[in-house]
């Protein structure tokens, strides 16, 4: 599915967040996880080429390049670690509607894709709402709204969970657990990742420390050094 082939990425000539980094990964559930500044949400928005990098990454076989993104970015949904970086339409139905409009799909069935997704996530009471002045987590919930009703072939979620209350977590967790689409999730969340992975990747100043299924989560040691805890079930 996504194959990254001695990828780095400099930041200001300077910060090397991802360091010479390769490896595969097509498994349905996939966990990057690693402490502050170990170069995750890099690593996400390299795959869809919001970065200059050295190296390669194929989607599918597709190369991440210029003339490639747009096919990209239609198959692959990114939701943004800070969803202010997400929203930028009035109206909380506008943006969910946005990427659906955008491809020119007709106005009613946006209306019902739009409704749809909204009930699904327990949001149908923002909608009217401006964008600008909900709550974190209701700015995270309409984000990945707007992600998800696209039905994109593959989800990277750069901290899904993060600004949720253990209701709307606990939902998130349970509609990411039934989608059909192939998810790479970059995330703190070790509880959920340990309730929805199939594979692990423990990441450390951008390189790959150790990949591997989700008894890494249950190796307390491993992720004491790396700045991590054990999930909660296991504490
Ligand atoms: N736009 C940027 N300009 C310069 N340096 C950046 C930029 N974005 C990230 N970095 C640096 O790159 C490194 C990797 O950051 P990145 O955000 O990928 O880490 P992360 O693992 O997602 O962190 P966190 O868990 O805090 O979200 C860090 O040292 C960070 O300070």
């Amino acid at each position: 599915m996504i194959q990254i082939n001695d990828v780095s990425i400099v930041y200001d000539h300077t910060i090397t967040a991802i360091n010479h980094l390769t490896t595969t990964i097509n498994t349905p559930v996939t966990a990057i996880i690693g402490e502050n500044g170990s170069g995750k949400s890099t690593l996400l928005t390299s795959i869809v080429g919001l970065h200059p990098m050295t190296g390669s990454i194929l989607v599918d076989g597709l190369e991440v390049k210029k003339e490639n993104l747009h096919t990209i970015r239609k198959r692959v949904g990114y939701l943004f670690q800070n969803p202010d970086h997400q929203l930028f339409m009035n109206t909380v139905c506008e943006d969910i509607a946005f990427g659906l409009v955008s491809q020119g799909i007709q106005q009613d069935v946006v209306d019902e894709k739009v409704q749809a997704m909204a009930s699904q996530l327990h949001i149908e009471d923002l909608l009217t709402r401006n964008c600008a002045k909900l709550s974190g987590g209701q700015k995270s919930l309409v984000a990945l709204a707007g992600v998800l009703v696209m039905e994109p072939d593959i989800l990277l979620l750069d901290e899904p969970t993060a600004f949720l209350d253990p209701k709307a977590r606990r939902r998130i967790i349970n509609i990411l657990k039934s989608l059909p689409q192939s998810i790479i999730l970059a995330t703190h969340d070790l509880d959920m990742a340990y309730d929805l992975v199939d594979e692990v990747i423990l990441i450390h100043k951008g390189e790959i420390i150790l990949k591997g299924d989700k008894q890494i989560l249950t190796n307390k040691e491993l992720l004491e050094s790396n700045g991590l805890e054990l999930p909660l079930r296991f504490q």
